[in-house]
């Protein structure tokens, strides 16, 4: 691999029988490959001995040359101090993060809802920090300033997409292909500390050993919980977000929030460490966005020890592997009030079958089957008859995870699109130099600063105000947001697939990500509250909040 080779020792590598080429300054040995080179073999031939870097960036992005690397790498051309891969625009050329020159974290108060960074924190801009590609990270990445951000966010954000980078982004595609994520990823998600930071709330120390390394525990904030997500959600993949977080950033909060001592003692270490996965059971194939008319029934045996429940619960993410079932069930009358929530245990009487969907490969979306399942009245979360309070409170934390990924969605396939539009060329010049390209791009970028600015303001009002506070005077607001990110997220997908052409209609390759989020829309603008109920909800709640705190008309 540490190899020195002239560019006259490899252009004597030429033939078929012994075939290296040149990319970026780095040796590669491609006799073997070039039977399995999805390109073709004569294309490689045709450049054997030579630097086939121009070549190369032509039709491929940097994912490809991570993946084969450690097979086809034999060393470095002479002079050259084998680069990492380039980006394949021109410029901006990619930088190592700055030294920090101080940790300026203010401590935050103890409690259980994380308070929001403390805006003394961060006076100077924060260093430049990414590929530095115009809008293709947000503004603070950017040596924008910020009054949300301090020194832990950027040291979180570098350790996060270093392990996307390493373990998670060279097999993407393979993953959405056999739409699964492997176990041992989900467990690196307990075990880094990132499963602890996605409750919505400062994690019960108790619960669990693993921290994140960048961030001591006392000093998470929402903010904090907004850069693990939109990281993650950088990958481009809906189906590997909610593999991760999908089921357990909505089913555990409730349990956290609402349920009692000893069951949280015997069941959320194991959560939290990821060695036990977690659902929300809310929709029904009869009730979605309309949950007060929810049918699945709890009845509680005559002895008053157990709940017997009945029903069936539809697209419960991450369902089918789940150990742990929070579900929404009916135990009084009609409507809301006869309505509470429960910790179903994996145990007879519950099965569960994956679904097939347009979108979100490998999320787990599952038909789930209670029938006469036996679960102790210990079991309940919060009281009995008063579900919707939980499920209401969950709302908010569970829509602003959606908008977190929408908008980095939407980010990516502008920044995706922006990047092929630098490379490639039609009639006689790249992408970027015609207008209509650059008018697509600059629509998407609009709507994608407007929703995160907004979606900034939003979150920082969560760490100022308590949970019922912000259930009531946030929801609205969040609800217009939520439609807000996955429109914007309709109209990147839309635009960038155009850009892309025939490869953002092809799976794999280049056009990988624009494909996959084209095909993950639906599963964002529909569940969480569909487009249509979010608007309409977010005028009449802000009526009624502001009836209530005097609105003259
Ligand atoms: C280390 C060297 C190379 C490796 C590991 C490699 C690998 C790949 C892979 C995995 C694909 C599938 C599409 C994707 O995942 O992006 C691909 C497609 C392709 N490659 Fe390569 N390749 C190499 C060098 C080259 C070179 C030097 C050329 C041109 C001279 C080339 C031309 C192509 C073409 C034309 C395609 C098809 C693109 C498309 O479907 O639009 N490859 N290559």
């Amino acid at each position: 691999m540490s190899k020195i080779f002239k560019a006259s020792e490899v252009a004597e590598h030429k033939k078929p029988d012994s075939l290296w080429i040149i990319i970026e300054g780095n040796v590669y040995d491609v006799t073997k490959f070039v039977d399995e080179h999805p390109g073709g073999k004569k294309i490689l031939q045709r450049v054997g001995g030579k630097d086939a870097t121009a070549q190369f960036w032509k039709y491929h992005n940097e994912g490809v040359l991570k993946k084969y690397k450690a097979q086809l790498q034999i060393g470095s051309l002479e002079g050259q101090a084998a680069p990492p891969p380039e980006p394949k625009i021109e410029e901006p050329k990619k930088e190592e993060p700055k030294k920090v020159e101080e940790l300026k974290v203010v401590p935050l108060e103890a409690g259980p809802v994380a308070p929001a960074p403390a805006e003394e924190t961060t006076k100077e801009a924060l260093d430049a920090w990414g590929d530095l590609i115009p809008y293709g990270d947000p503004a603070w990445y950017q040596g924008y300033h910020s009054p949300y951000y301090n020194e832990s966010h950027v040291a979180l954000r570098q350790e996060i997409r270093a392990w996307i980078e390493e373990k998670v982004e060279p097999n993407l595609n393979e993953w959405e292909k056999t739409k699964s994520v492997p176990e041992e990823i989900y467990r690196e998600m307990g075990t880094r500390g990132y499963l602890a930071g996605l409750l919505g709330i400062r994690c019960p120390a108790e619960y669990t050993p693993y921290q994140v390394a960048s961030v001591p525990a006392d000093k998470w904030d929402h903010f904090h919980e907004f850069v693990l997500t939109d990281e993650i959600s950088r990958t481009g993949s809906g189906g590997f977000v909610w593999n991760i977080i999908g089921g357990y950033a909505i089913g555990l909060p409730p349990v956290i929030k609402f349920g009692k001592k000893e069951l949280k003692d015997r069941i959320v270490p194991d959560i939290i460490a990821g060695n036990k996965r977690i659902c929300l059971c809310i929709t029904e194939p009869d009730a979605g966005s309309d949950v007060a008319n929810l049918t699945c029934t709890a009845t509680k045996t005559p002895d008053g020890k157990h709940y017997i429940v009945n029903g069936e619960k539809k697209w419960i993410t991450n369902g089918v592997w789940s150990d742990y079932f929070t579900v929404a069930v009916r135990t009084g009358g009609p409507g809301m009030s006869g309505i509470s929530v429960l910790l179903v245990e994996r145990s007879e009487g519950v099965t569960t079958r994956e679904m097939d969907c347009q979108g979100v490969h490998g999320s787990g979306t599952t038909y789930v089957v209670f029938e006469d399942v036996k679960v102790p009245v210990e079991n309940l979360i919060g009281k009995e008859n008063a579900g919707f309070k939980v499920i209401m409170t969950n709302f908010n934390h569970e829509r602003i995870g959606i908008i977190i990924q929408c908008t980095r969605f939407a980010r990516v396939c502008y920044e995706e699109s922006m990047k092929y539009a630098n490379k490639r060329r039609t009639f006689g010049k790249k992408l970027i130099e015609h207008p209509v390209i650059r008018m697509k791009l600059a629509h998407m970028v609009r709507q994608v600063e407007a929703t995160h600015n907004w979606l900034e303001n939003i979150i920082y009002q969560c760490g100022r105000m308590d949970e019922t506070e912000a259930m009531l005077r946030l929801g609205g607001a969040i609800a217009g947001l939520k439609a807000q990110a996955t429109i914007t997220f309709e109209f990147c997908a839309r635009e960038a697939v155009q850009i892309f052409g025939g490869l953002g209609y092809t799976k794999g390759g280049q056009g990988a990500k624009v494909e996959r989020l084209y095909r993950d829309v639906r599963g964002y603008a529909i569940p969480g509250g569909s487009e249509e109920i979010m608007l309409d909800l977010s005028i009449r709640q802000a009526m009624k909040v502001h009836k209530a705190l005097g609105m003259k008309l």
